[in-house]
């Protein structure tokens, strides 16, 4: 029997109750079976009280929650007011978790964000909801920090946007090479100016100072 077959075997599991969504969430009966399924494979006895609810229901939500970014159905509503001129935005210090595609370890850290408006500026919160919404999924940080970049000049109509993010990884932390280190991505859409970039460094250097 192939792994596949005995996942779909759902006889052994006909106590789980079906709480699939495929089109806003997750599908939970498959949710429930896999991290019992996990738990056993370590050794653990998922029917003991302090681990029922953890397959049952603590880690399908919380895998619903760190999903969102799959889904557009969660994406923020990105609404715009007119702009009055054209002058750069810049928002440091939004902090980032996300999900390492490679071992499902979280990473977490802090993304800057700059853009050229044109003709419309968004609500300054919707940024900080855009970066949780795209972090919410199994992510490389080089593409994450793409994907803001790309994904806001797309809602923005922006014509400049920058984004850089510096994140330390769990799983260089906790395991494997067990040491803690930051890494640092940028993305840059369009032709910011020279001077555009420097106001971006400088206020990185000012958040920087700031939380140190
Ligand atoms: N470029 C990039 N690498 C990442 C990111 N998150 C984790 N990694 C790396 O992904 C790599 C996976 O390496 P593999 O050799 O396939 O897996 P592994 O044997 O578990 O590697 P080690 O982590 O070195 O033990 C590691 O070097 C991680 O540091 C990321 O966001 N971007
Ligand atoms: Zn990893």
């Amino acid at each position: 029997m192939s792994d596949d077959t005995q996942l779909d075997d759902r006889s052994t599991d006909e106590s789980l109750p079906v709480q699939t969504d495929p089109v806003t969430g997750i599908d939970h009966e498959k949710a429930q079976r896999g991290v019992k399924l996990i738990l056993e494979a370590i050794g653990e006895d998922p029917d003991r009280p302090g681990l029922t609810d953890t397959w049952q229901r603590r880690i399908p939500e919380m895998l619903e929650t760190l999903s969102e970014g799959d889904r557009q159905a969660a994406k923020p509503a990105m609404r715009t007011f007119e702009a009055t001129n054209e002058d750069l935005v810049v928002k440091t210090g939004i902090p980032v978790y996300s999900l390492c595609e490679h071992h499902m370890l979280p990473y977490q850290g802090t993304a800057h964000i700059a853009y050229r408006p044109d003709g419309d500026v968004v609500g300054l919160s919707k940024l900080i909801r855009y970066v949780r919404w795209q972090s919410r999924r199994l992510t490389m940080q080089e593409e994450l920090t793409q994907d803001i970049a790309h994904g806001l000049a797309d809602e923005l109509g922006a014509e400049a946007v920058l984004v850089e993010i510096s994140a330390t990884h769990m799983c260089e932390a906790m395991r494997g090479i067990e040491t803690e280190t930051t890494t640092t991505t940028r993305a840059t859409v369009g032709t910011p100016t020279n001077d555009e970039q420097q106001r971006f460094r400088d206020a990185i250097a000012r958040t920087d100072g700031e939380t140190r």
